[in-house]
């Protein structure tokens, strides 16, 4: 018997990889070897867009009846002053797009040489993220370069991709150039791809598709248990940890991290959970924030959920609706987080009806 989705899975890992193959070159030109002046946020754009590009013409040519839910749009790019910018996005992504066929790449996918695309057909390949999304069906949601920060500042980031078939995650791979191999050794080799698909379990592997290593949670241990959280304050609130992480009794301090790679370290055991609750300013989640990484949690033995305990519902459009937040943890250890966060809550509530 086959299993499903090896086709969607082995696709995703290509495009992912060539996608972040892009990234880091666009890192090494513009970001590191240019001075650029304070906020300049250009080389985030040339990439998000080209590493989009990538893997929306990918799926054009193996999945073309596939609706894809994507972060970015071509309708700055169209207007005249996108010129500049878009003519390098198109030598950036036909670049990445003709780069030799690795393992498991196909030609017919429309990569390897001689694959270049016009302009028309890359600002069309970005659009295709266009989707609303919905309940019903089979999409693709991507997130060219999630931690927009982390990459400008040379630290964490993910080029992310899934499959949702009726609203539920089914594959989900994530590509994080910037992470250590071996956590047990930072210094070490960086750059790795994580896939899971549904029932089949989650793996790690080199960028290059090499080594795939089944990864799973290890269980509960109150001693080593501490947070996985954003870097940014203004993306999930830092106090309500604090006050969930004294009530759990949690000593170590939280572990810092832009973008999805988050809920990879969590799958190969760093911290115990992934925390991201809302700082109230009416922020929609998006769905590519979280799709590829909440599955390869999933698959590796962790439960996701939001802060009352609800699945995370894919289906409703390009957001998971009001935000409730978003709890990933150690299977043996999420209940007794549930509490902590609902007692957290309640406090900050009643914090709030008193003032
Ligand atoms: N206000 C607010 N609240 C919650 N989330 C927000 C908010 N604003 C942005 N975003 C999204 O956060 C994504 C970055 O992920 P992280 O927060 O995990 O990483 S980071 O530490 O902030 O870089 C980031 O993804 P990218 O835009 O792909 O970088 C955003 O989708
Ligand atoms: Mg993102
Ligand atoms: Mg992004
Ligand atoms: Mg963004």
């Amino acid at each position: 018997m086959s299993l499903a989705f090896t086709t969607e899975k082995q696709l995703a890992i290509s495009a992912v990889r060539r996608a972040c193959s892009l990234t880091s070159s666009v890192f090494n030109k513009l970001v590191k070897n240019e001075t650029l002046t304070k906020g300049d946020k250009s080389p985030v754009t040339v990439a998000d867009y080209s590493a989009q590009a990538i893997i929306g013409s990918i799926l054009q040519r193996a999945f073309p009846q596939d609706p894809i839910v994507g972060e970015e749009d071509a309708a700055e790019l169209r207007s005249e002053s996108g010129a500049t910018i878009r003519d390098r996005i198109v030598s950036l992504t036909n670049e990445a797009l003709v780069g030799d066929l690795g393992l498991g790449d196909i030609a017919e996918w429309g990569i390897g040489p001689g694959s270049e695309q016009t302009p028309g057909q890359i600002l069309d390949a970005i659009d295709r993220g266009n989707y609303e999304g919905g309940r019903t069906g089979r999409m693709w949601t991507v997130d060219p370069i999630d931690g927009t920060k982390g990459f400008l500042r040379g630290e964490q980031y993910a080029v992310c991709l899934a499959l949702l078939v009726d609203a539920e995650v089914q594959v989900g791979v994530l590509g994080c150039p910037n992470l250590p191999v071996d956590p047990s050794n930072p210094d070490g080799d960086k750059g790795c791809l994580f896939v899971a698909v549904r029932g089949q379990g989650a793996q790690q592997m080199k960028l290059s598709g090499a080594d795939p290593t089944p990864l799973s949670m290890p269980p509960y241990a109150p001693s080593t248990f501490n947070f996985l959280e954003s870097v940014e304050a203004a993306h999930s609130s830092h106090s309500t940890n604090d006050k969930i992480s004294k009530l759990m009794g949690i000593t170590r301090p939280p572990i810092r991290m832009d973008s999805q790679a988050k809920y990879a370290c969590l799958a190969r055991g760093d911290g115990g959970a992934y925390m991201r609750m809302p700082t109230g300013v009416g922020y929609r989640e998006k769905i590519w924030d979280h799709a590829a990484g909440s599955l390869i949690v999933e698959e590796s033995g962790g439960i996701v959920t939001d802060s009352r305990g609800q699945q995370l519902d894919f289906g409703l459009g390009r957001t998971l609706g009001e935000n409730h937040g978003v709890i990933a943890c150690i299977k043996d250890a999420h209940a007794k987080l549930l509490q902590a966060v609902q007692q957290a809550v309640a406090d900050e509530a009643s914090v709030q009806s008193k003032a």
